[in-house]
């Protein structure tokens, strides 16, 4: 008996794996972006470490900053490059290819029963393929850069069974944040967890990304949703290679919770706490400064397509910012007419990349200002010194961006 966690480290370390057990396995695929790179690049040589274990298992896509926002970016991200280059790593993606978690499953690095580790949180997003994706920091990466494998304690499967139909305009994220809300910002530590049932099925690759994007914000390792049908018809024509499904057996998981969503409301996680969730109906007429869509929770064509059906014909009444999560998300909805949509609405459009989203450039918040934000943090300071965060769904934010306050997107 096994779960889906246990299986593909088994695989990874030679034998079989169980829950609480420390193994050294082998990393499929390393990913590390502009801003952890830098640090890892740096472990790597103080080690001693000369050439990298596998060029082409090293992806690295530039996201953070992008463009470079300072000549200290600059020579940091031409720093990487160089490295890049030299090392011979041939999964580079430049500056507006677009955020490191959507362009590593786009251009099907993210497999189904693969350990994936990146240098960054929010490498848990790769669980919406049925692989474990886990973040890990720099050190821990230019260990893995020299030799391919790091060490690993197995985790316990919390198995979070979802049942009932969404309602209309409440969407992927409205259900992540009512699991936050319920599980807590520590409540998954160290655990795996597998998110299975009806409403899981029903999900879209995007909202299933949304999903196992917020797995570390209830301090999880992994967030897993078992592979199936929708997954191998997203991975044809752009899968990596070969992969391997695996499942959990029946009655494998440490612990199982049950939600049923049919009567669930659109949620916002209020400042500054991402498990501080609350009901759309309870901050309405909240006024906020800013309005931000994009980032690796939702920064995708669906969620910019939900933006657009709710601001086509209408004008914004605050301070817009939409951020595609990568070119290809860019392309798709220049060619629908989304961008032009929005942009006659009155929003302005960013580069792919991660934008405001770790308060870094491009829409920084001012001392006390507010801003409703589809991303996955809103802990103090995050968009900028003094700002307020609130957390949403694509459409709480378009239809926020419409009121310039707070609003329930079934309203609108
Ligand atoms: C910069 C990076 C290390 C960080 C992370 O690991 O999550 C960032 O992506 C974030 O979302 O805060
Ligand atoms: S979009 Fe935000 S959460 Fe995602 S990787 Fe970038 S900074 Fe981190």
């Amino acid at each position: 008996m096994a779960t889906i966690s246990e299986k593909i480290f088994s695989r990874a370390c030679g034998h079989r794996a169980e829950a609480g057990e420390i193994v050294e396995a082998e990393v499929d695929y390393a990913m590390s972006h502009d801003g952890t790179s830098v640090l890892a690049i740096k472990a790597f040589g103080e080690m001693g470490s000369d050439r990298v274990f596998d060029p082409e298992r090293i992806v690295i896509p530039f996201d953070h900053i992008v463009p470079a926002n300072s000549s200290v970016s600059a020579d940091l991200q031409k720093m990487v490059r160089d490295w890049a280059v030299d090392q011979g790593i041939i999964h580079f993606f430049e500056a507006g290819e677009g955020i490191c978690h959507q362009v590593f499953p786009e251009e099907g690095f993210a497999l189904p029963g693969t350990l994936l580790v990146g240098a960054d949180s929010h490498s848990c997003t790769y669980g919406a393929f049925g692989a474990f994706g886990t973040g890990v920091g720099a050190t821990d990466m230019a260990e893995i850069y020299s030799r391919g494998r790091l060490w690993f304690k197995v985790p316990e499967t919390i198995g979070i069974r979802v049942c009932g139909r969404l309602e209309r305009r409440v969407l992927a994220k409205d259900l992540t944040l009512m699991l936050v809300g319920a599980i807590g910002a520590d409540g998954a530590t160290y655990q795996a967890l597998e998110y299975v049932g009806e409403t899981v099925e029903a999900l879209s690759i995007s909202g299933r990304m949304t999903l196992s994007n917020m797995g570390v914000e209830m301090g999880a390792k992994a967030a897993i949703v078992p592979p199936d049908g929708v997954t191998d018809e997203f991975l044809k024509g752009r899968a990596k290679g070969a992969y391997h499904p695996v499942h959990s057996d029946p009655g494998s998981y440490a612990s199982e919770m049950e939600f049923d969503v049919s009567d669930l409301e659109p949620l916002v996680a209020a400042p500054s706490r991402v498990d501080n969730v609350r009901p759309v109906p309870d901050v309405a007429g909240t006024e906020v400064d800013q309005v931000f869509i994009g980032t690796c929770t939702n920064g995708r064509y669906e969620d910019l397509m939900v933006a657009s059906e709710i601001l086509k014909g209408r004008k914004v009444k605050t301070r817009t910012l939409v951020i595609p999560a990568s070119r290809k998300v860019l392309l798709s909805a220049l060619s629908t007419g989304i961008i032009e949509d929005l942009v006659q609405a009155g929003a302005m459009i960013g580069p792919p990349g991660c934008g405001p989203c770790l308060g870094a450039h491009m829409g920084v918040l001012a001392e006390g200002e507010v801003c409703l934000s589809t991303a996955n943090r809103n802990f103090p300071g995050r968009m900028g010194r003094g700002g307020l965060v609130y957390l949403a769904s694509p459409a709480t934010a378009a239809a926020t961006a419409v009121e310039g306050v707070i609003t329930d997107p079934r309203e609108v």
